[in-house]
């Protein structure tokens, strides 16, 4: 069974329909990547999916239950774990406030997170809101992850950082994959960096799905033309 199922999917911002029948899949510990091109309805599907937008049709179903008619807050504990694009940390708590309030039992602790992104313990007690982007980054990964997810999603986690800090990031999300003992829906347009992460991939355009398949099997000429960029990038 499947840890996510999202079955042809359809949702609007009121009139204006964003979504016209997305699918996708994650395994248990394993990572899918949905990619597409700008405006293709990658976010939007993610808000479906944690519930912060709802949907029209399609179904939605996680560890075997159907999200459709939860609150986002029961989609989140039942093992949901958003970092949702923007970060989203409270600026005006430390590092250490800002993942204590997520905390909810479980293998990840502070200290764990710790391990994972030394950074942050070195700025333990430092306002988030004095962070740099790749900081606060990390501590909207750690966020999640200390509400001890089943499901991870990622949503542009490197986007607009420096080449250092989004390696130190891409190296962060191969330990969670190896390790982290759960599973994984990235969106990024990295193709070169999602390589050896996901399993799968999955390409929307204009609210629909393009192509899903082995993510080794996703040529140029798709990445090109629906993506905007080739497989190496
Ligand atoms: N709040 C909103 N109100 C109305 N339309 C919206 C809203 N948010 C997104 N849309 C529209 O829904 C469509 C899908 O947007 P979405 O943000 O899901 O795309 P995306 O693939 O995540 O793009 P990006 O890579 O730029 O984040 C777009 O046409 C967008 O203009």
């Amino acid at each position: 069974m499947k840890l996510l199922s999202v079955h042809d999917l359809t949702a609007a911002y009121g009139p204006v329909q964003a979504l016209f029948g997305v699918s996708l899949g994650v395994e248990a510990r394993g990572a899918t990547a949905l990619l597409g091109r700008n405006g293709a309805g990658k976010s939007t599907t993610i808000k479906a999916i944690c519930r912060l937008l709802p949907h029209r049709s399609g179904e939605i179903r996680f560890a075997g239950t159907s999200l459709a008619d939860l609150p986002a807050h029961r989609a989140a504990r039942l093992g949901l774990g958003l970092v949702p694009e923007g970060r989203r940390c409270f600026a005006g708590l430390s590092v250490a406030q800002n993942l204590t309030l997520a905390a909810r039992p479980g293998p990840w602790t502070e200290e764990r997170v710790r391990d994972l992104f030394p950074r942050l313990g070195e700025r333990r007690g430092q306002l988030a809101g004095t962070l740099s982007g790749g900081e606060q980054q990390m501590l909207a990964i750690g966020r999640a992850l200390m509400t001890n997810p089943r499901l991870l999603i990622l949503d542009e986690a490197t986007e607009g950082l420096a080449p250092l800090v989004r390696a130190e990031i891409w190296s962060a999300i191969r330990t969670l994959k190896h390790e982290g003992g759960l599973g994984l829906l990235i969106v990024d347009k990295s193709l070169r960096e999602l390589a050896p992460i996901a399993d799968h991939a999955v390409v929307l355009s204009r609210g629909c799905n393009v192509w899903d398949g082995p993510i080794g099997d996703l040529t140029d000429e798709i990445a090109h033309r629906h993506i905007g960029v080739g497989v190496e990038s």
